[in-house]
């Protein structure tokens, strides 16, 4: 995707010439004739920066900015100031703008100019990238995500709730998003009118278990002093979740194949059989195929759940979702902790993006919350992280931070040619990340921060790298 630049200036021919300059360079160029016009386009539009006249009529450039600041705090803007306004220039500066450049600049300095105010904040674009699509994908029952492994599950998940097909099961390791995933199936279904109810098999007794789904008439039992209905009346009209199912023992996985065929059962010490629609959803982080030959899973129960499987990959597995979910669990913490935390140092966007996160989502929410209690200003910092996910990105990037001075033991006299040195460079950085990410490109070509994972391609080509 281009890069988005507006031009607010009220000059009639400039600005045009100006954007006709930077399309050539590959960006995407918006032009607005005052300061109410700018912002509005700076609204409907991708923005990355703006280039910005500080004499415009009616609104003045320094109004216009700091309405900017007060929605964003990090986007560049660069003043365009005439030679005797360079005062104005100035306390624009002081605002918060990023650059100035005094009128009768040529189309190079423009250009030098605009490549290092993208270039300083690209970083926080990125950023800004992440919550924007965290806002697109909002509405998908606050399920966040933009990999391609996501893009699937979010597919799946559309599927599933508009067919209603009898049941699902929903696989993944811990604290990837199951249940969310469950939640959001309801949500998006004909029966989100209906209750959602979700049961942790493996959170309580078996004997618990077996009344809290099926309920109990008056006197079925000692303690049965009035009837209660269990989960699956409850769930009348909606959706059951029964996570962990894995853990189920064994006749009650028998009791719940009854109910899934006949769609009907007997509440305890009850004689009257009850009809139910419920849809059931159910999760595992247990490989029940595994299950199944070690016989602690009857396989007519699992072929009956999994008519349709969503598998829900491991974080580690998707990791242009780390810094988006970071961001989102920023935002949603700056409100509950009443925060205002806009930045992620890169150091630690590395380090995050480096980490196995053998917990998940659920992992590196945790993570972010500690982070953000430990920290006073708006920036989080490596050191704000657990030493757990500092300490492995040592263990990992141990080689990373001594090739120079093993090459310079090496080669006492000092560097002899430059692209000798660089070529080396590149080729230890390169090995090193796709160690690190157990040779996944994406990820690696994420970790050394390209957007495109074709440069790193093309440098492994270069440095013929297996
Ligand atoms: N796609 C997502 N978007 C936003 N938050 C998510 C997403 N997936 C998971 N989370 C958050 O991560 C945490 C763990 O999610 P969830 O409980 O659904 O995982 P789980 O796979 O069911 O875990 P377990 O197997 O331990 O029950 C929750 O706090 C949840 O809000």
């Amino acid at each position: 995707m281009s890069l988005g630049i507006l031009i607010i200036d009220d000059e009639p021919y400039l600005p045009h010439q100006f954007a006709r300059y930077l399309r050539k360079y590959g960006y995407e160029v918006y032009t607005a004739a005052n300061g109410e016009a700018g912002l509005q386009e700076l609204q409907k539009n991708n923005i990355d920066l703006v280039l910005l006249d500080v004499r415009l009529p009616k609104l003045s450039g320094l109004e216009v900015l700091t309405r900017i600041r007060k929605q964003d705090q990090e986007l560049p803007v660069v003043m365009l100031t005439a030679y005797g306004d360079v005062q104005t220039a100035v306390a624009a500066m002081k605002l918060g703008a990023s650059d100035y450049l005094l009128k009768g600049f040529d189309l190079d300095e423009l250009l030098l100019v605009v490549q290092r105010a993208l270039e300083t904040s690209s970083m926080s674009r990125e950023l800004r990238q992440l919550r924007r699509e965290r806002r697109d994908n909002y509405h998908f029952s606050h399920i966040v995500g933009h990999s391609e492994r996501m893009r699937e599950v979010f597919d799946l998940v559309a599927r599933v709730a508009r067919s209603d097909v009898a049941s699902v099961l929903i696989t993944g390791e811990s604290g990837t998003g199951k249940e969310v995933v469950a939640r959001a199936i309801h949500e998006q279904s004909a029966r989100s009118g209906g209750p959602f109810h979700p049961l942790n098999c493996a959170a309580i007794a078996t004997n618990l278990l077996e009344s809290e789904l099926f309920g109990y008439e008056q006197y079925a039992f000692t303690d049965a002093k009035k009837q209660k209905r269990g989960l699956l009346e409850l769930a009348e009209g909606g959706t059951l979740f029964l996570d962990e199912i894995g853990e189920m023992p064994l006749d009650m996985q028998a009791k719940l194949l009854r109910v899934l065929e006949t769609r009907s059962f007997f509440r305890l010490g009850g004689g009257k059989e009850v009809k139910i629609n419920v849809r059931v959803l159910a999760a595992t982080n247990r490989d029940l195929e595994k299950a199944m030959k070690d016989g602690v899973f009857r396989s007519d129960l699992y072929f009956r759940l999994a008519v349709l499987k969503i598998p829900l990959p491991p974080l580690r597995e998707r990791p242009g979702d780390i810094l988006l979910f970071a961001s989102h669990f920023i935002e949603d913490f700056n409100k509950s902790l009443g925060r205002n935390v806009r930045r992620i140092a890169p150091e630690m966007q590395r380090l995050l993006l480096a980490y196995h996160w053998p917990g998940n989502i659920r992992e590196l929410k945790n993570v972010i919350e500690r982070a953000m209690i430990l920290s006073s200003s708006d920036e989080l910092l490596p050191s704000h992280l657990p030493q757990e996910i500092v300490g492995s990105a040592n263990a990992e990037g141990a080689e990373l931070q001594d090739p120079w001075e093993q090459w310079l033991r090496m080669h006492p006299q000092g560097p002899v040619s430059f692209d000798d040195v660089v070529g080396r460079f590149e080729q230890r950085l390169i090995r090193w990340a796709l160690e690190a990410t157990k040779h996944n490109r994406t990820r690696a070509a994420e970790l050394l921060g390209f957007t495109k994972v074709d440069s790193l391609r093309y440098l492994i080509r270069k440095h013929n790298i297996e």
